[in-house]
């Protein structure tokens, strides 16, 4: 579970990314964090990775109050938690399957259970065929899904995807969409960013409405498939476990 209370985060110069933000996100739900450009999606995901310290509140993750996680004890929490960005970050000297097994090997994973893992989760991501294929030998869709392999590699609970389709077309983006879904109902919880609201019409979300200070969805038979919470003229999205079409 992840539970954020009160939570700030004020940038050098003073920039004010995130003010008084609290939620909890249960353990298995698929939420999509819907807000525009600079509305702090980035810096939300990078503070639940503790990339970023935040300047006021609590991040707890698993009843663990991130902030006070020493830095040498760091690795133990990313264990937890996988993460993916717009970028891929793929490192093009190398393969499809040494990109993955390189995350193994910073994690001191056992040699001898590496390979049934790393292929295990190539075919989970459909990649399994271009095992040997460099980076530029891939398209971007599928760039990504080496990506989304290497974060699922150490199967954390949890996983952070910052626009991971903002470089892709519709039909790149609708393939990683179901994917991170695919993942989810496999019990990993989904935090995805993205400003992308057409995502729910292709979903075949029947309507987007806004309510009093909440954004209502609802699907085509009516039910409320999705909240949210306007804060601070920032959108915040939840999509319950099992809810999305
Ligand atoms: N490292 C940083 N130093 C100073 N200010 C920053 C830093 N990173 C982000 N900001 C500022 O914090 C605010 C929120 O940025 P953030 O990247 O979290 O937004 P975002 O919603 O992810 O935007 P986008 O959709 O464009 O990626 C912006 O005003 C941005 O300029």
């Amino acid at each position: 579970m992840i539970e954020c209370k009160n939570v700030g985060k004020v940038y050098r110069r003073g920039v004010v990314a995130i003010r008084d933000m609290s939620f909890t996100i249960e353990e298995g739900e698929f939420v999509y964090l819907l807000g525009a450009s600079g509305s702090g999606k980035s810096t939300l995901l990078k503070t639940l990775y503790r990339d970023e310290a935040i300047s006021s509140g609590t991040v707890m993750i698993d009843e663990r109050d991130i902030s006070k996680i020493k830095v040498r004890d760091l690795h133990k929490l990313r264990r937890d938690i996988g993460i993916i960005f717009q970028e891929y970050h793929l490192l093009p000297k190398k393969t499809v399957y040494e990109n993955v097994r390189f995350a193994l090997e910073i994690l001191a994973f056992p040699e001898e259970e590496m390979d049934a893992r790393i292929r295990q989760t190539l075919t989970l991501v459909e990649l399994a065929d271009k095992a040997d294929c460099y980076p530029e030998e891939l398209s971007g869709g599928q760039q990504q899904r080496v990506a989304i392999a290497r974060a699922l590699i150490n199967e954390p609970r949890i996983l952070l995807a910052d626009e991971p389709t903002g470089n892709l077309d519709p039909r790149a983006s609708m393939e990683i969409f179901r994917l991170l879904m695919r993942i989810n109902r496999r019990g990993t919880t989904v935090l995805l960013a993205t400003h992308d609201q057409h995502i729910f019409q292709r979903f075949h979300f029947r309507s987007l409405t806004m309510s009093g200070d909440s954004w209502l969805l609802m699907n085509q038979k009516k039910q409320l498939v999705l909240y949210s919470t306007i804060i601070r003229k920032k959108i915040f999205i939840l999509c319950r476990k099992d809810e999305h079409a």
